[in-house]
């Protein structure tokens, strides 16, 4: 819908659909008939367009891309007339004016924002390009250069910086609207012709500047297909008259909005956003809960984790106590915040200002007691049940009754924590991944006695710091580290088998993983796995050594531990499933001493080595995790699959042209999934990860797509 009026010669056009006002169907059919009648009311000298509420608007409709076609009028139809009205058009923007709801304020003849507003085509963000003529305006607009920056980004430009580049020509401060029939009142009589975009020419920036953006793309958006053809539009721009580029805008636009990336991409947008509506047992929800004020904050461990968690709440304004026990280790944990905010800078991240207005706000202690009065305390220390349950002790009696007690455990149980304390409705999960400054996900794990308020407040944190914040329920190693397993312990057996670890990252790599498993294990340690395993299985009363090779008649292999065992710890060692040259060097290239010692532990063994394809090695790793994903949604850790999707994407890097792995198995069909999940069973009974999850059985039985499964779990209490 678009509402319309006359007020005293402007006609004040309001995009209304809230909150966000999407370029719906009604939405287009209702601004195109509103230019229409202000084009033939005579008493209308000037044209002002506006957005319902707090925004101007998001763009096109997504959830009409989704497999029928757009109906018509497109945006381009709707805005014909603005373009070629003689009344001048001003779009007064407000909030977002974002993908489609830029192109329409580029179809204006002016531009006016608020100073919070923003701007920004983010189509590429969810697989598609601005089909409505903004790959072909922008340019004639801001040039090339810059319109390359933004449209292959997706990056959302503030007021100050769109009214530098020319997208918007005046910063206003007081109401939209008002300030936008004003400016529009100020400019009737001026000719419009020199504002009409498409009567503007691109300057030429040379073909090599493409080829350069090209490899730049390639590079820093690998796997994506959307930067590419947003190049493409642009160069069109360059070569083509106005009206043969729009043709070909469209052309790829239309190929894009057609593919399985654009697809995915969709569903990751929407993932996240319902991801974010979390949901206890009890039925308290996010709509419910309400999260309690984190003025302050106490971090307890200074080590890699704990100064990483710490730099995100100081970078997000919020004073911070860090605590360590020993005024060595807390040196350390300085140096390392305060070496991140350099290099913050030094990578333009952020300003040498605000680097040292968080470091303002950091105090350090080597006394738990100075936690007395923070609102909220996260402790990352050694992952050690006893260790946290005395520190968990202490702090029950040394914080304020309010206080709310995080624990960044990676696995290990929540409620026996808790009941070191008397709060266990204020004990929370709180698992940041490794960088923690750099990694997105939060995966926040609520015990049995943890509260909706806990759980809002710690939901709420997440976002404030920047982090994607998703609600799991506690099971050995939580959502993110146990569907890791069975994908990380298939990459050895395929190793055992005979693909070398070389062989498994380049798949995982072609796929889009960012990095392959051995990779990952050479950055984070060889030896913390290692102890990790040897704890678990002491817990479980088992002896491990590097010859076992099943544990209560369950396959395993220690190949890793026989790594640890010749001093190759990872990139700290300078060796560990790569070589690096030198400690800490990045650049991994493979190692002839593992391979060898892969042959001498397969003779050990007797095991017999074969040929193992790219595609075996993707299946059995990914369908071991989507297995145990399915498990976890059984069991009710996570209220729906959206969940586990958006830990993947963000805990792991899955790419999110391919959706997440839920979405994945849903892509190939449950069916067939849940069929190879029986054939490797069968041939693999020795891994429990294998034996089929009964969800998917059920599911598999439906064919529902995975926007339904959710209320088929409801609906099933008992599968
Ligand atoms: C065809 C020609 C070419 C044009 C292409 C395009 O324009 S492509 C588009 C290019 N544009 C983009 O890619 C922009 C996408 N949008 C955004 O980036 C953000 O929504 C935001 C920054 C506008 C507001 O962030 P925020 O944290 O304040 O709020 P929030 O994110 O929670 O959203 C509130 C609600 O609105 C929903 N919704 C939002 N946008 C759309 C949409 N376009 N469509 C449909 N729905 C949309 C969202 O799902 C949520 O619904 P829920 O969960 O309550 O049922």
């Amino acid at each position: 819908m678009a509402n319309y009026r006359n007020k005293g010669g402007v006609a004040v056009i309001e995009l209304n659909n809230p909150p966000v006002n999407a370029l719906s169907f009604e939405v287009r059919s209702g601004l195109m008939n509103a230019l229409k009648r202000a084009h033939d009311d005579k008493d209308v000298k000037c044209i002002v367009i506006h957005g319902k509420g707090k925004n101007f608007s998001a763009g096109a409709d997504i959830k009409e891309f989704g497999g029928t076609k757009q109906q018509k009028p497109w945006i381009t139809d709707a805005c014909r007339l603005a373009d070629e009205s003689s009344k001048p058009v001003v779009a007064a923007i407000a909030g977002t004016a974002l993908g489609g709801g830029l192109e329409v304020a580029l179809f204006c003849h002016y531009r006016i924002g608020t100073p919070s507003c923003r701007v920004g085509f983010p189509e590429v963000q969810i697989g598609v390009l601005p089909g409505a003529g903004g790959t072909q305006r922008l340019p004639r607009l801001i040039g090339v250069k810059h319109s390359i920056d933004m449209i292959t980004s997706g990056r959302h430009v503030m007021a100050e910086e769109a009214l530098k580049l020319g997208i918007l020509d005046k910063i206003v401060t007081d109401d939209i609207i008002e300030e936008g029939i004003q400016f529009a009142k100020s400019v009737v009589g001026i000719d419009v012709g020199g504002r009409i975009l498409r009567n503007r020419k691109v300057e030429d920036a040379g073909s090599k500047v493409f080829d350069d953006e090209i490899s730049r793309v390639k590079k820093k958006y690998k796997g994506y297909i959307a930067p590419l053809f947003c190049l493409k539009a642009i160069q069109a721009s360059m070569q083509l008259p106005y009206d043969a580029g729009m043709e070909q805008e469209l052309k790829l636009f239309q190929q894009l909005v057609s593919s399985g990336q654009a697809k995915a991409q969709q569903y990751t947008f929407f993932a996240e956003r319902i991801s974010a509506r979390w949901q206890l047992p009890s039925g308290a929800n996010s709509q419910t809960a309400s999260p309690l004020p984190v003025k302050t904050a106490g971090v307890i461990g200074a080590g890699t984790m704990g100064a990483g968690i710490a730099l995100c709440l100081i970078t997000s304004g919020i004073p911070t106590v860090l605590v360590e026990q020993d005024q060595k280790f807390l040196e350390k944990g300085v140096k390392t915040v305060e070496g991140d905010l350099r290099g913050s800078v030094a990578l333009k991240k952020m300003t040498a200002e605000q680097a040292n207005k968080a470091i303002s706000v950091l105090k350090t202690s080597v006394n738990l007691e100075d936690l007395h009065d923070v609102d909220l305390v996260i402790e990352a220390v050694y992952e050690n049940l006893a260790l946290k349950k005395e520190i968990f002790a202490k702090l029950d009696k040394i914080c304020k009754s309010k206080t709310i007690l995080c624990t960044n455990t990676s696995s290990l149980d929540i409620d026996t924590i808790a009941e070191a304390t008397k709060r266990r409705d204020k004990v929370v999960g709180t698992h940041f991944f490794a960088p923690a400054y750099i990694m997105k996900l939060q995966e926040n794990v609520y015990g049995k006695d943890t509260s909706a308020e806990t759980v809002a407040t710690v939901m709420a944190l997440g976002k404030r710091i920047r982090k994607v914040p998703v609600l799991v329920g506690t099971c050995d190693s939580f959502v993110a580290n146990r569907m890791l397993h069975p994908y990380a312990t298939e990459a050895l057996f395929l190793v055992e088998e005979g693909a070398s670890p070389y062989e498994v990252d380049q798949a995982l790599e072609d796929f889009g993983m960012p990095m392959g498993m051995f990779r990952v294990s050479d950055l984070s340690g060889l030896d913390i796995g290692y102890k990790v395993r040897k704890e678990a299985a002491k817990r479980r009363g088992i002896e491990l050594t590097s010859d076992t090779r099943f544990v209560n008649g369950e396959r395993v292999c220690l190949l890793a531990n026989v790594l640890v065992e010749k001093g190759r710890l990872g990139i700290k060692s300078g060796k560990g499933w790569y070589n690096y040259g030198s400690p800490g060097k990045r650049e991994a290239t493979p190692d002839p001493e593992v391979l060898d010692t892969i042959e001498e532990y397969c003779r050990k063994y007797d095991i017999k080595k074969r040929k193992i394809s790219s595609q075996e090695i993707l299946e059995r790793m990914q369908l071991a995790m989507i297995n145990e994903g399915f498990k976890i949604l059984e069991e009710g850790i996570v209220s729906k699959p959206e969940d586990i999707d958006i830990i993947w994407i963000y805990g792991f890097g899955w790419p999110k042209y391919m959706g997440g792995p839920m979405f994945y198995a849903n892509e190939m069909k449950l069916k067939n999934v849940y069929r190879k999940i029986r054939d490797f069973h069968q041939n693999y009974p020795f891994s429990i990860h294998w034996t089929p999850s009964k969800l998917l059985a059920r599911l598999s039985e439906t064919d529902l797509p995975i926007s339904k499964w959710t209320s088929l779990i409801n609906s099933n209490s008992k599968l």
